[in-house]
Protein backbone atom coordinates (compact mmCIF):
# COMPACT_ATOMS: atom_id res chain seq x y z
CA UNK A 1 0.00 0.00 0.00
CA UNK A 2 1.53 3.19 -1.01
CA UNK A 3 2.87 5.17 2.18
CA UNK A 4 -0.27 7.49 3.29
CA UNK A 5 0.47 10.85 2.54
CA UNK A 6 0.58 12.90 5.49
CA UNK A 7 -0.20 16.20 4.25
CA UNK A 8 -3.53 14.60 2.18
CA UNK A 9 -6.32 17.14 2.66
CA UNK A 10 -3.74 19.40 4.22
CA UNK A 11 -4.21 23.47 3.11
CA UNK A 12 -0.27 24.74 2.71
CA UNK A 13 -0.61 26.66 5.39
CA UNK A 14 -1.46 23.41 7.67
CA UNK A 15 1.22 21.51 5.83
CA UNK A 16 3.95 24.48 6.72
CA UNK A 17 6.23 23.00 9.09
CA UNK A 18 6.15 25.90 11.99
CA UNK A 19 8.94 25.20 14.29
CA UNK A 20 8.26 24.15 17.63
CA UNK A 21 7.80 27.32 19.95
CA UNK A 22 10.24 25.80 22.62
CA UNK A 23 12.84 25.16 19.73
CA UNK A 24 14.79 28.25 20.33
CA UNK A 25 18.62 27.50 19.65
CA UNK A 26 18.34 25.73 16.60
CA UNK A 27 21.70 26.98 14.73
CA UNK A 28 20.45 25.46 11.50
CA UNK A 29 18.61 27.38 9.12
CA UNK A 30 18.91 30.83 7.55
CA UNK A 31 21.97 32.08 5.93
CA UNK A 32 23.11 35.11 7.42
CA UNK A 33 21.04 37.94 5.56
CA UNK A 34 21.38 41.71 5.68
CA UNK A 35 19.18 42.42 8.98
CA UNK A 36 17.55 39.28 9.35
CA UNK A 37 17.33 37.36 12.37
CA UNK A 38 19.81 35.13 12.92
CA UNK A 39 19.30 31.93 14.60
CA UNK A 40 18.81 32.89 18.85
CA UNK A 41 21.66 31.67 19.82
CA UNK A 42 23.34 35.24 19.63
CA UNK A 43 26.57 36.04 19.45
CA UNK A 44 28.98 32.88 19.20
CA UNK A 45 30.46 33.90 22.79
CA UNK A 46 31.56 31.17 25.25
CA UNK A 47 28.53 29.63 27.50
CA UNK A 48 27.03 31.97 29.69
CA UNK A 49 27.97 31.59 32.98
CA UNK A 50 24.98 32.16 34.16
CA UNK A 51 21.66 30.26 34.79
CA UNK A 52 19.22 33.42 34.88
CA UNK A 53 18.99 33.65 30.88
CA UNK A 54 16.02 34.82 29.55
CA UNK A 55 14.58 32.86 26.49
CA UNK A 56 12.93 35.54 23.66
CA UNK A 57 9.68 33.41 24.34
CA UNK A 58 9.37 34.25 28.38
CA UNK A 59 10.27 38.02 26.54
CA UNK A 60 7.42 37.57 24.44
CA UNK A 61 4.74 36.35 27.19
CA UNK A 62 5.59 39.15 29.42
CA UNK A 63 2.91 42.02 28.55
CA UNK A 64 5.32 44.94 29.70
CA UNK A 65 8.06 43.75 27.40
CA UNK A 66 7.92 45.75 23.48
CA UNK A 67 8.10 42.01 22.00
CA UNK A 68 5.00 40.70 23.73
CA UNK A 69 1.86 40.27 21.18
CA UNK A 70 -1.70 38.42 22.39
CA UNK A 71 -1.71 37.55 18.33
CA UNK A 72 -0.17 34.38 16.19
CA UNK A 73 1.07 35.55 12.79
CA UNK A 74 -1.82 33.43 12.14
CA UNK A 75 -4.00 35.20 13.30
CA UNK A 76 -2.97 38.32 10.71
CA UNK A 77 -4.09 37.03 7.72
CA UNK A 78 -0.48 36.46 6.70
CA UNK A 79 -0.26 34.27 3.02
CA UNK A 80 1.03 30.77 3.29
CA UNK A 81 3.99 31.89 1.19
CA UNK A 82 4.81 34.81 4.03
CA UNK A 83 4.10 32.86 6.68
CA UNK A 84 6.60 30.12 5.40
CA UNK A 85 9.25 33.14 5.58
CA UNK A 86 9.03 34.07 8.77
CA UNK A 87 9.23 30.05 10.22
CA UNK A 88 12.20 30.20 8.05
CA UNK A 89 13.70 33.28 9.60
CA UNK A 90 12.50 31.52 12.94
CA UNK A 91 10.13 34.47 13.87
CA UNK A 92 7.91 32.58 15.93
CA UNK A 93 5.71 34.86 17.22
CA UNK A 94 5.06 39.19 16.23
CA UNK A 95 6.15 41.77 18.29
CA UNK A 96 3.58 44.46 19.67
CA UNK A 97 4.58 47.01 16.77
CA UNK A 98 4.33 43.56 14.39
CA UNK A 99 1.09 43.05 16.10
CA UNK A 100 -0.72 46.63 16.32
CA UNK A 101 0.40 47.95 13.00
CA UNK A 102 -0.02 44.74 10.90
CA UNK A 103 -4.10 44.94 11.16
CA UNK A 104 -4.09 48.52 10.54
CA UNK A 105 -1.60 48.55 7.64
CA UNK A 106 -3.18 45.94 5.98
CA UNK A 107 -6.97 46.76 6.27
CA UNK A 108 -8.40 48.30 3.06
CA UNK A 109 -8.80 50.49 1.76
CA UNK A 110 -5.27 50.91 2.63
CA UNK A 111 -4.42 54.16 5.41
CA UNK A 112 -1.30 56.02 5.90
CA UNK A 113 0.74 55.26 9.17
CA UNK A 114 2.98 56.91 11.48
CA UNK A 115 4.06 54.16 13.73
CA UNK A 116 6.84 54.47 16.38
CA UNK A 117 8.51 51.60 18.65
CA UNK A 118 11.63 51.23 20.31
CA UNK A 119 15.08 50.09 18.40
CA UNK A 120 15.45 46.56 17.69
CA UNK A 121 11.42 45.56 18.34
CA UNK A 122 11.03 44.66 14.65
CA UNK A 123 9.53 47.91 12.52
CA UNK A 124 10.85 46.31 9.34
CA UNK A 125 8.93 43.09 9.66
CA UNK A 126 5.85 45.28 10.19
CA UNK A 127 6.18 47.27 7.31
CA UNK A 128 7.98 44.41 4.83
CA UNK A 129 4.92 42.19 5.63
CA UNK A 130 1.97 44.99 4.22
CA UNK A 131 4.20 45.08 0.86
CA UNK A 132 4.42 41.86 0.48
CA UNK A 133 1.13 41.51 1.74
CA UNK A 134 -0.06 44.14 -1.08
CA UNK A 135 2.46 42.82 -4.41
CA UNK A 136 0.71 41.87 -7.32
CA UNK A 137 2.66 39.10 -8.91
CA UNK A 138 0.38 37.70 -11.50
CA UNK A 139 2.34 38.61 -14.34
CA UNK A 140 4.97 39.07 -15.57
CA UNK A 141 4.24 43.01 -16.60
CA UNK A 142 3.05 43.42 -13.23
CA UNK A 143 6.08 41.31 -12.00
CA UNK A 144 8.09 44.08 -13.10
CA UNK A 145 6.39 47.27 -12.21
CA UNK A 146 7.52 48.93 -8.89
CA UNK A 147 4.61 48.69 -6.77
CA UNK A 148 6.46 49.77 -3.12
CA UNK A 149 9.34 51.89 -2.62
CA UNK A 150 11.11 52.06 0.67
CA UNK A 151 13.37 55.28 1.23
CA UNK A 152 16.57 55.00 4.32
CA UNK A 153 18.68 57.64 5.15
CA UNK A 154 21.74 55.61 4.29
CA UNK A 155 23.43 53.13 1.43
CA UNK A 156 23.46 50.45 4.19
CA UNK A 157 20.39 50.45 5.68
CA UNK A 158 18.62 50.66 1.99
CA UNK A 159 20.95 47.36 1.49
CA UNK A 160 19.51 45.58 4.76
CA UNK A 161 15.69 46.30 4.24
CA UNK A 162 16.08 44.58 0.17
CA UNK A 163 17.59 42.24 1.97
CA UNK A 164 15.58 41.34 4.51
CA UNK A 165 12.41 41.62 2.44
CA UNK A 166 14.08 39.58 0.08
CA UNK A 167 14.48 36.60 2.64
CA UNK A 168 11.02 37.55 4.10
CA UNK A 169 9.57 36.83 0.44
CA UNK A 170 11.84 34.07 -0.34
CA UNK A 171 8.80 31.59 -0.72
CA UNK A 172 6.62 34.77 -2.59
CA UNK A 173 6.73 33.77 -6.05
CA UNK A 174 8.45 35.80 -8.60
CA UNK A 175 9.11 38.45 -6.21
CA UNK A 176 12.12 40.76 -7.10
CA UNK A 177 13.45 43.51 -5.28
CA UNK A 178 15.72 45.89 -6.54
CA UNK A 179 18.17 48.68 -5.13
CA UNK A 180 18.03 52.26 -6.12
CA UNK A 181 21.45 53.76 -4.11
CA UNK A 182 24.47 55.53 -5.34
CA UNK A 183 26.54 53.21 -7.81
CA UNK A 184 29.99 53.44 -9.92
CA UNK A 185 28.42 50.41 -11.69
CA UNK A 186 26.42 50.81 -14.97
CA UNK A 187 22.36 51.20 -14.45
CA UNK A 188 20.17 49.13 -16.24
CA UNK A 189 17.86 51.11 -18.99
CA UNK A 190 14.93 50.31 -16.53
CA UNK A 191 14.19 49.18 -12.79
CA UNK A 192 11.79 46.10 -13.30
CA UNK A 193 11.10 44.90 -9.86
CA UNK A 194 8.11 45.10 -7.56
CA UNK A 195 9.60 46.41 -5.04
CA UNK A 196 12.44 49.05 -4.66
CA UNK A 197 14.06 50.14 -1.96
CA UNK A 198 17.02 53.22 -1.99
CA UNK A 199 18.10 56.63 -0.79
CA UNK A 200 15.82 59.67 -1.52
CA UNK A 201 19.03 61.54 -3.64
CA UNK A 202 19.44 58.07 -6.23
CA UNK A 203 15.55 57.66 -6.00
CA UNK A 204 14.22 61.43 -7.37
CA UNK A 205 17.66 60.99 -9.67
CA UNK A 206 16.15 57.45 -10.84
CA UNK A 207 12.58 58.91 -11.27
CA UNK A 208 13.77 62.12 -13.58
CA UNK A 209 15.81 59.88 -16.10
CA UNK A 210 12.45 57.44 -16.13
CA UNK A 211 14.92 54.28 -15.03
CA UNK A 212 12.02 54.23 -11.74
CA UNK A 213 8.55 54.58 -13.27
CA UNK A 214 6.17 55.10 -10.27
CA UNK A 215 2.86 55.40 -11.72
CA UNK A 216 2.14 51.77 -10.45
CA UNK A 217 3.00 52.71 -6.71
CA UNK A 218 0.97 51.51 -4.56
CA UNK A 219 2.94 51.58 -1.04
CA UNK A 220 5.66 54.48 0.11
CA UNK A 221 7.76 53.48 3.53
CA UNK A 222 10.17 56.08 4.98
CA UNK A 223 12.13 54.24 7.30
CA UNK A 224 14.05 56.55 10.65
CA UNK A 225 11.14 59.02 9.45
CA UNK A 226 11.88 61.03 11.57
CA UNK A 227 15.59 61.74 10.60
CA UNK A 228 14.35 61.67 6.78
CA UNK A 229 11.82 64.40 7.22
CA UNK A 230 14.00 66.87 9.02
CA UNK A 231 17.39 66.84 7.91
CA UNK A 232 17.28 69.58 5.40
CA UNK A 233 18.56 67.25 2.33
CA UNK A 234 17.24 64.41 3.07
CA UNK A 235 13.57 66.08 3.70
CA UNK A 236 13.46 68.51 0.70
CA UNK A 237 14.37 65.07 -1.46
CA UNK A 238 11.57 62.98 0.16
CA UNK A 239 9.29 65.40 -0.20
CA UNK A 240 9.91 66.06 -4.35
CA UNK A 241 9.98 62.06 -4.50
CA UNK A 242 6.56 62.35 -2.94
CA UNK A 243 5.47 65.03 -5.47
CA UNK A 244 6.19 62.33 -8.38
CA UNK A 245 3.85 59.39 -6.47
CA UNK A 246 0.28 58.58 -7.04
CA UNK A 247 -2.08 60.67 -4.98
CA UNK A 248 -3.44 57.44 -3.70
CA UNK A 249 -0.02 55.93 -2.07
CA UNK A 250 -0.69 54.46 1.32
CA UNK A 251 2.54 56.15 3.15
CA UNK A 252 4.18 54.44 5.40
CA UNK A 253 6.99 56.19 8.29
CA UNK A 254 8.13 54.42 10.93
CA UNK A 255 11.22 55.27 13.84
CA UNK A 256 12.31 54.90 17.09
CA UNK A 257 11.90 58.43 17.83
CA UNK A 258 9.47 61.13 17.12
CA UNK A 259 9.97 64.46 18.43
CA UNK A 260 6.90 66.87 18.31
CA UNK A 261 8.16 68.86 15.87
CA UNK A 262 9.15 66.19 13.25
CA UNK A 263 5.23 64.68 14.35
CA UNK A 264 4.03 67.76 12.51
CA UNK A 265 5.87 67.36 9.45
CA UNK A 266 4.81 64.13 9.69
CA UNK A 267 1.48 64.44 9.75
CA UNK A 268 1.62 66.96 6.76
CA UNK A 269 3.41 63.77 4.84
CA UNK A 270 1.34 61.08 5.60
CA UNK A 271 -2.13 62.99 5.76
CA UNK A 272 -4.86 61.26 8.35
CA UNK A 273 -2.70 58.26 9.12
CA UNK A 274 -2.87 56.27 11.97
CA UNK A 275 -0.46 56.44 14.51
CA UNK A 276 1.31 54.42 17.14
CA UNK A 277 3.12 56.77 19.32
CA UNK A 278 5.21 56.11 22.43
CA UNK A 279 6.28 57.85 25.46
CA UNK A 280 9.71 59.58 25.85
CA UNK A 281 10.04 57.58 28.96
CA UNK A 282 9.15 54.39 26.98
CA UNK A 283 11.58 54.52 24.43
CA UNK A 284 15.23 53.08 26.14
CA UNK A 285 15.18 49.49 25.83
CA UNK A 286 15.32 47.45 29.21
CA UNK A 287 18.40 44.88 27.51
CA UNK A 288 20.92 47.89 26.88
CA UNK A 289 22.47 48.65 30.13
CA UNK A 290 23.77 52.60 29.45
CA UNK A 291 27.02 53.88 31.49
CA UNK A 292 29.88 56.82 31.22
CA UNK A 293 33.36 56.86 31.94
CA UNK A 294 35.01 59.66 32.95
CA UNK A 295 37.96 61.29 30.70
CA UNK A 296 40.84 63.98 30.89
CA UNK A 297 40.89 64.80 27.66
CA UNK A 298 40.43 63.57 23.77
CA UNK A 299 44.05 62.04 24.72
CA UNK A 300 42.62 60.28 27.84
CA UNK A 301 39.53 59.22 26.01
CA UNK A 302 42.03 57.20 23.13
CA UNK A 303 44.05 55.39 25.96
CA UNK A 304 41.11 54.53 27.60
CA UNK A 305 39.43 53.10 24.37
CA UNK A 306 42.24 51.14 23.26
CA UNK A 307 42.14 49.17 27.24
CA UNK A 308 38.64 48.27 25.94
CA UNK A 309 40.23 46.65 23.22
CA UNK A 310 39.66 42.91 24.63
CA UNK A 311 35.87 43.43 25.73
CA UNK A 312 35.22 45.30 22.31
CA UNK A 313 36.32 42.51 20.07
CA UNK A 314 34.60 39.50 22.30
CA UNK A 315 31.40 40.15 20.01
CA UNK A 316 31.36 43.09 17.65
CA UNK A 317 31.12 46.49 18.92
CA UNK A 318 30.65 50.00 17.15
CA UNK A 319 32.43 53.05 18.33
CA UNK A 320 30.27 56.23 17.08
CA UNK A 321 32.43 59.49 16.34
CA UNK A 322 31.10 62.90 15.78
CA UNK A 323 33.22 63.76 12.84
CA UNK A 324 35.34 61.76 10.08
CA UNK A 325 38.78 63.37 10.84
CA UNK A 326 37.95 61.82 14.69
CA UNK A 327 37.59 58.21 12.83
CA UNK A 328 40.35 58.26 10.58
CA UNK A 329 42.84 59.08 13.41
CA UNK A 330 41.35 56.42 15.96
CA UNK A 331 41.49 54.10 13.10
CA UNK A 332 45.38 55.02 11.86
CA UNK A 333 46.62 54.92 15.73
CA UNK A 334 45.27 51.72 16.57
CA UNK A 335 45.48 50.23 13.50
CA UNK A 336 50.01 51.21 13.75
CA UNK A 337 49.45 49.84 16.91
CA UNK A 338 48.25 46.34 15.73
CA UNK A 339 44.67 46.49 16.47
CA UNK A 340 42.40 45.14 13.72
CA UNK A 341 39.52 47.86 13.10
CA UNK A 342 37.35 48.93 10.33
CA UNK A 343 36.09 52.14 9.79
CA UNK A 344 33.25 53.47 8.01
CA UNK A 345 32.11 57.42 7.17
CA UNK A 346 30.45 59.34 4.89
CA UNK A 347 33.43 59.94 2.79
CA UNK A 348 33.96 56.38 2.14
CA UNK A 349 32.19 55.14 -1.12
CA UNK A 350 30.19 52.64 -2.88
CA UNK A 351 31.36 49.52 -2.98
CA UNK A 352 33.94 49.51 -0.46
CA UNK A 353 31.00 50.69 2.01
CA UNK A 354 29.11 47.54 1.06
CA UNK A 355 32.63 45.80 1.63
CA UNK A 356 33.10 47.42 4.79
CA UNK A 357 29.96 46.81 6.88
CA UNK A 358 29.27 43.09 5.06
CA UNK A 359 32.73 42.33 6.97
CA UNK A 360 31.61 43.77 10.07
CA UNK A 361 27.85 42.22 9.45
CA UNK A 362 29.55 38.23 8.81
CA UNK A 363 32.12 38.94 11.85
CA UNK A 364 35.28 39.30 9.60
CA UNK A 365 35.99 43.21 11.22
CA UNK A 366 35.02 43.07 15.48
CA UNK A 367 35.24 46.83 15.89
CA UNK A 368 33.37 49.46 13.74
CA UNK A 369 34.30 52.89 13.85
CA UNK A 370 31.79 55.33 12.31
CA UNK A 371 29.94 58.38 12.51
CA UNK A 372 26.30 59.00 12.81
CA UNK A 373 25.88 57.76 9.03
CA UNK A 374 25.46 54.18 11.04
CA UNK A 375 23.74 55.83 13.94
CA UNK A 376 19.77 54.21 12.61
CA UNK A 377 18.66 50.83 11.57
CA UNK A 378 21.60 48.71 11.03
CA UNK A 379 20.89 45.31 12.09
CA UNK A 380 23.67 43.26 13.30
CA UNK A 381 22.59 41.26 16.39
CA UNK A 382 26.01 40.02 17.78
CA UNK A 383 26.41 43.85 18.69
CA UNK A 384 27.45 43.72 21.97
CA UNK A 385 28.96 46.57 23.15
CA UNK A 386 28.18 50.37 21.27
CA UNK A 387 31.07 53.01 22.77
CA UNK A 388 29.98 56.97 22.48
CA UNK A 389 33.67 58.13 21.88
CA UNK A 390 31.71 61.66 21.31
CA UNK A 391 28.68 62.23 23.13
CA UNK A 392 25.99 63.00 20.10
CA UNK A 393 25.29 66.84 19.55
CA UNK A 394 23.95 69.28 17.29
CA UNK A 395 25.53 71.87 16.20
CA UNK A 396 24.61 75.36 15.02
CA UNK A 397 26.86 78.55 14.46
CA UNK A 398 27.13 81.04 16.85
CA UNK A 399 24.73 78.50 18.99
CA UNK A 400 25.90 76.45 22.34
CA UNK A 401 26.23 72.50 21.68
CA UNK A 402 23.53 70.57 22.84
CA UNK A 403 22.78 67.10 22.91
CA UNK A 404 21.20 65.28 20.44
CA UNK A 405 19.46 62.82 22.34
CA UNK A 406 17.47 60.50 19.45
CA UNK A 407 20.64 60.48 18.33
CA UNK A 408 22.14 58.71 21.19
CA UNK A 409 19.05 56.63 20.92
CA UNK A 410 19.56 55.12 17.80
CA UNK A 411 23.16 54.91 18.18
CA UNK A 412 22.85 53.02 21.58
CA UNK A 413 19.62 50.50 19.80
CA UNK A 414 22.51 49.29 17.56
CA UNK A 415 23.14 46.56 20.68
CA UNK A 416 20.18 44.66 22.18
CA UNK A 417 18.36 43.75 19.57
CA UNK A 418 15.21 42.05 19.95
CA UNK A 419 15.62 40.79 23.39
CA UNK A 420 19.24 40.70 23.15
CA UNK A 421 21.48 42.74 26.28
CA UNK A 422 24.01 45.20 25.32
CA UNK A 423 26.46 47.42 27.05
CA UNK A 424 26.50 51.16 25.72
CA UNK A 425 29.30 53.43 27.04
CA UNK A 426 29.95 57.24 26.65
CA UNK A 427 33.29 58.79 27.11
CA UNK A 428 32.61 62.11 28.49
CA UNK A 429 36.22 64.25 29.12
CA UNK A 430 34.55 67.53 30.04
CA UNK A 431 31.73 69.57 32.13
CA UNK A 432 30.02 70.18 28.89
CA UNK A 433 29.80 66.67 27.79
CA UNK A 434 28.56 64.94 31.35
CA UNK A 435 25.84 67.55 31.22
CA UNK A 436 24.63 67.04 27.73
CA UNK A 437 24.72 63.30 28.85
CA UNK A 438 22.66 64.19 32.27
CA UNK A 439 20.41 66.04 29.82
CA UNK A 440 19.83 62.71 27.15
CA UNK A 441 19.17 60.85 30.85
CA UNK A 442 16.53 63.29 32.31
CA UNK A 443 15.06 63.36 28.64
CA UNK A 444 14.53 59.58 28.75
CA UNK A 445 13.83 59.34 32.25
CA UNK A 446 16.23 56.62 31.89
CA UNK A 447 19.70 56.27 33.91
CA UNK A 448 23.46 55.82 32.59
CA UNK A 449 25.29 54.82 35.28
CA UNK A 450 28.58 56.31 36.43
CA UNK A 451 31.70 53.59 35.67
CA UNK A 452 34.19 55.19 38.64
CA UNK A 453 36.31 52.77 39.21
CA UNK A 454 39.64 52.26 36.80
CA UNK A 455 40.04 49.26 38.56
CA UNK A 456 40.14 47.58 34.92
CA UNK A 457 39.59 43.86 35.84
CA UNK A 458 36.61 45.14 37.65
CA UNK A 459 35.26 46.72 34.98
CA UNK A 460 36.08 44.45 32.56
CA UNK A 461 34.41 41.74 34.72
CA UNK A 462 31.13 43.75 35.12
CA UNK A 463 30.83 44.52 31.41
CA UNK A 464 31.66 40.64 30.77
CA UNK A 465 28.46 39.42 33.24
CA UNK A 466 26.16 41.52 31.47
CA UNK A 467 27.38 40.57 27.92
CA UNK A 468 28.24 36.75 28.25
CA UNK A 469 24.07 36.47 28.45
CA UNK A 470 22.26 36.99 24.88
CA UNK A 471 19.36 37.67 27.02
CA UNK A 472 19.99 38.11 30.62
CA UNK A 473 17.75 40.40 32.25
CA UNK A 474 17.84 41.45 36.03
CA UNK A 475 20.84 43.62 37.93
CA UNK A 476 24.33 42.67 37.90
CA UNK A 477 26.86 43.93 40.51
CA UNK A 478 28.03 46.94 39.54
CA UNK A 479 31.27 49.12 40.71
CA UNK A 480 30.11 51.28 42.98
CA UNK A 481 29.05 54.77 41.18
N1 LIG B 1 8.78 38.60 15.40
C1 LIG B 1 10.12 38.44 15.44
N2 LIG B 1 10.67 37.32 15.99
C2 LIG B 1 12.02 37.15 16.04
N3 LIG B 1 12.93 38.07 15.60
C3 LIG B 1 12.43 39.22 15.06
C4 LIG B 1 11.03 39.46 14.95
N4 LIG B 1 10.86 40.68 14.38
C5 LIG B 1 12.10 41.16 14.13
N5 LIG B 1 13.04 40.29 14.54
C6 LIG B 1 14.50 40.48 14.47
O1 LIG B 1 14.80 41.53 15.38
C7 LIG B 1 15.91 42.32 14.89
C8 LIG B 1 15.52 43.79 14.91
O2 LIG B 1 14.51 44.02 13.96
P1 LIG B 1 14.47 45.42 13.14
O3 LIG B 1 15.81 45.68 12.56
O4 LIG B 1 13.29 45.41 12.25
O5 LIG B 1 14.24 46.43 14.35
P2 LIG B 1 13.79 47.95 14.25
O6 LIG B 1 12.61 48.12 15.15
O7 LIG B 1 13.62 48.35 12.82
O8 LIG B 1 15.05 48.64 14.88
P3 LIG B 1 15.67 50.12 14.60
O9 LIG B 1 14.74 51.09 15.29
O10 LIG B 1 17.00 50.04 15.24
O11 LIG B 1 15.70 50.30 13.13
C9 LIG B 1 16.20 41.81 13.49
O12 LIG B 1 17.34 40.96 13.55
C10 LIG B 1 14.98 40.99 13.12
O13 LIG B 1 15.32 39.90 12.28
Amino acid sequence: MAAENPNEGKSLADRITKPDATQESSSAGIPNVDGASESLGGSNLQEPEYDVEVKLSDLQADPNNPLFSVKSFEDLGLSPSILQGLYAMKFLKPSKIQERALPLLMHNPPTNMIGQSQSGTGKTAAFTLNILSRLELDTEEMRKTPQALILAPSRELARQIGGVISEMGRFVENLSVGMAVPTEGKRPARLEHAVVCGTPGTVMDLIKKRVLIVNKLKVLVLDEADNMLDQQGLGDQCIRVKGFLPKTIQVVLFSATFDDQIRLYAAKFAPNANEISLKQEELTVEGIRQFYLDCDNDDDKYNVLVKFYGLLTVASSIIFVQTRQTAAEIEKRMTAEGHTVASLTGGVEGSLRDKIIDDFREGRAKVLITTNVLARGIDVSTVSMVINYDIPQHFAPGQPRTADAQTYLHRIGRTGRFGRVGVAISFVSNKEEWQMLMDIQKYFHTTIEGINTRDWDEVEAMVKKIIKNPRARGDFPMSTA
